[in-house]
């Protein structure tokens, strides 16, 4: 569970303060899946890094099951993060380790003794069903093998959330949906909340549960998807769903494909 309340958030800029993310409340039930939505720029980053704190707040509070995270001492904050995964666009695993190794150094990073973590390491590569690849080098993997081995590495943990900024932005279509499915799975059967930051609307239809529109650092809608026909009611979430691209008067497949 994850609460954000008057969440704010600027950084030094050219003309001065830049506000990233504007006065955020946002609650992300346990076990469900917020999309964060939006265009290049309107904070979506920022936003879900506050989670972590990977970013402070200027102000605003931060719950994560129930615990204030802005008034934790480093330390402190250090051991809960572990419980809170992320996973990137790029994957961030280090090249120079093997997939099991950088699950493994993150085990070691968060204290786990040496007895668990290899018992620890078979159970995340399992269920993104990529043990046949625990000795492989990041760059003998494809994306998608890659952020299967970034969602193990997030899960070894035992997170109760994951964030994931713009996971499926560097892979395919077909490479999104098989990303799309372990996310899913992890959601589902592992019951951990998850908090999806991208740009397509494809994606988050896929799998959450709501998605917060953001434009200009402020959550400016809802959109709840519950199977119910959405209606939004900002121009932003209205150019969101369409996500079609037109240069010229439309096309049918059939004229496409004749043409
Ligand atoms: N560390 C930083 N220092 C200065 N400005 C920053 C920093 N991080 C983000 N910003 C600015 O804050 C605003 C929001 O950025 P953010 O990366 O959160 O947006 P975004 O919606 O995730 O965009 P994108 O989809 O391009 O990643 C932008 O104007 C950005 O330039």
């Amino acid at each position: 569970m994850i609460t954000l309340r008057g969440v704010t958030k600027r950084f030094p800029g050219p003309d001065g303060p830049l506000t990233a993310v504007d006065d955020v409340d946002l609650h992300v039930p346990r076990g469900s899946v917020q999309g964060i939505i939006g265009f290049s720029g309107a904070g979506k980053s920022t936003l879900v890094r506050l989670i972590n704190l990977l970013e402070r707040p200027d102000s605003g509070s931060v719950l994560v099951d129930g615990e204030e995270l802005t008034i934790l001492d480093e330390e402190a904050l250090r051991r809960r993060r572990t419980k809170i995964g992320m996973i990137f666009q790029h994957f961030n695993l280090l090249a120079n380790l093997t997939a099991a190794q950088n699950i493994e150094l993150a085990l070691r990073i968060a204290g786990v003794g040496k007895a668990a973590r290899a018992a620890r390491v078979a159970e995340a590569f399992a269920v993104v069903d990529l043990s046949d690849k625990a000795d492989a080098y990041p760059a003998k993997l494809s994306g998608g093998q890659q952020q299967r081995v970034a969602i193990a590495r997030a899960l070894a943990n035992e997170p109760s959330v994951l964030l994931c900024d713009e996971p499926t932005s560097a892979v395919d279509p077909r490479t999104t949906i098989t990303v799309l499915r372990y996310l899913q799975e992890v959601n589902e059967r592992l019951g951990i909340t998850i908090v999806l930051v991208t740009h397509e609307m494809n994606v988050v239809r896929a799998i959450a549960d709501d998605v917060a529109v953001m434009e200009g650092g402020k959550v400016v809608e809802h959109l709840r998807l519950d199977g119910s026909p959405l209606r939004p009611q900002t121009e932003i979430a209205r150019f969101l769903l369409d996500d079609r691209i037109r240069l010229r008067p439309e096309r049918s497949l059939e004229d496409s494909n004749a043409g």
